[in-house]
């Protein structure tokens, strides 16, 4: 199965299980893989067949954005299925970073999988 990413994807968005953390927006970073057949759109160079990124990265930002979750976790499952729901997306592998949520460590987040790659 091929593989349709998007990088680096930064959200602000209210997250967090302080106080102080429901009252501020914190920037998040995604990296998202989906894997996607790119045969039909490669052979017919129309977006039609295509898993449309922009497509993709416009709903996740949205949903992130108006979101309100205490752990990352839960968000991490809801982009996921969202993703594997709304877009014909057999598999998902997510990255979610909290920048500056442990002042010594440079990056902390959740790595997870879900689907089936093929
Ligand atoms: N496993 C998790 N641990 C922690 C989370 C979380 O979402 N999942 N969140 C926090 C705080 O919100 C933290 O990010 C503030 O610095 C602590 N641990």
């Amino acid at each position: 199965m091929d593989i349709i990413f998007l990088g680096g994807l930064e959200i602000d968005t209210i997250i967090g299980i302080y106080d102080w953390e429901r009252t501020i927006k914190q920037k998040i970073v995604l990296d998202i893989e989906m894997a996607f057949d790119i045969q039909k759109a490669a052979a017919s160079d129309d977006i039609a067949y295509a898993l449309d990124y922009k497509k993709v990265s416009d709903r996740v930002v949205d949903f992130v954005e108006h979101s309100q979750y205490f752990l990352v976790e839960k968000l991490i499952e809801e982009v996921a299925q969202l993703l594997l729901t709304e877009f014909a997306i057999p598999w998902v592998k997510i990255i979610l970073n909290k920048k500056g949520a442990i002042s010594r460590a440079q990056d902390v987040g959740i790595i997870i999988e879900r689907g089936q790659k093929s």
